[in-house]
């Protein structure tokens, strides 16, 4: 512990130094963010049929196009805005986390929960999810984030949720995945959502590459990170838990993990219906489902 305590307070000096280099226009390449874990062997492919809905209809995994597309239409149909969607989906991730593992249980108490947040709104979406596990009594957590370039993670950590830290990808690359099972109780990931593609680039290939390694359980936001949208990825990350948001992604057939939640409760009935989402109910005000 006296490790990662040293690494941490390193970190918060390298942040602090790096929101000066902001201020000074350092590019936002150049800061970094990072998640996540290791439970079972990603194997194609679990299950074709996947969950169903109470009607008997399966639930729609989509393609990354469809992803995007149902994406770019709650923003531009229904004038959603992104920190509306962000806050929802958030909000399920901490919920599912929540319910899911006994926060009250966890042994290792300082620091708790370590949130890897990547540069896309899968990120926003893991700073959203901090802040919430943070009022939910699960302190402090570590957030390791892409050096607030990114606009919306002033917004996204502020207020009572202080507590929530920036570390440099370049502290991250530090811990062995050692230390990181000997603090934390679980890992987040939120680096990569439905917009990711190609081979992952540095230093989120180093991130993942530790993340592998690590044995605590990872828990998902929307895609495994370094997972092909809709192909997975057999040799990236296995993460004990994955909340799908919106629908469920292809790839998440070749989950297999112990749980999986769908969350983000937003969808209006006419977009579901547009794209045959077939959504499960969510049970009476909740705002996860679990399906597995
Ligand atoms: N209904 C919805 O739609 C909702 C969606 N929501 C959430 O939004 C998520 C999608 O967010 P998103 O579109 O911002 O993209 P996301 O996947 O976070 O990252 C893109 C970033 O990654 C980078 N990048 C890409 N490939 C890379 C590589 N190989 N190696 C390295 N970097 C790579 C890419 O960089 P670029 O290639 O552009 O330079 C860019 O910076 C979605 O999964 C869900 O969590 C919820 O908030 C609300 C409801
Ligand atoms: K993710």
């Amino acid at each position: 512990m006296n490790g990662i305590r040293t690494l941490l307070g390193l970190g918060l000096l390298v942040s602090t130094r790096s929101r000066s280099l902001h201020r000074a226009g350092i590019p936002h390449q150049d800061r970094v963010c990072l998640a996540s874990s290791g439970w079972g062997t990603v194997t194609p492919k679990r299950s074709v049929s996947g969950p169903t809905t109470m009607a008997g209809k399966p639930i729609k995994y989509l393609g990354a196009e469809e992803a995007q597309a149902i994406d770019e239409e709650l923003f531009t149909e229904y004038s959603f805005s992104v920190d509306q969607l962000m806050e929802l989906a958030g909000l399920s991730c901490a919920t599912a986390i929540a319910r899911t593992y006994s926060l009250q249980s966890f042994t290792k108490k300082m620091p708790s929960l370590l949130v890897v947040c990547g540069p896309g709104n899968n990120g926003g979406d893991g700073l959203v999810c901090a802040r919430h596990l943070q009022l939910y009594s699960c302190q402090p957590v570590h957030v390791l984030c892409r050096q607030s370039a990114f606009p919306l993670s002033s917004t996204h950590s502020s207020g009572e949720t202080q507590a929530v830290r920036e570390l440099l990808a370049g502290v991250f690359l530090f811990l062995q995945p050692m230390v990181i099972d000997e603090a934390y109780n679980l890992v987040v990931d939120a680096i990569f959502g439905f917009s990711f593609k190609g081979a992952v680039r540095e230093p989120f290939n180093s991130i993942l590459k530790i993340l592998k390694e690590v044995t605590i359980p990872i828990a998902s936001v929307d895609i495994p990170s370094g997972w092909d949208v809709e192909q997975g990825n057999p040799d990236g990350i296995r993460p004990d838990m994955l909340i799908s948001l919106t629908a469920p992604k292809k790839s998440a057939h070749f989950f297999q993990g112990r749980y999986h939640f769908l969350g983000g409760r937003f969808v209006p009935r006419a977009l579901e219906k547009k794209y045959g989402l077939n959504l499960p109910e969510y049970p009476g005000t909740d705002c996860v489902k679990q399906l597995l």
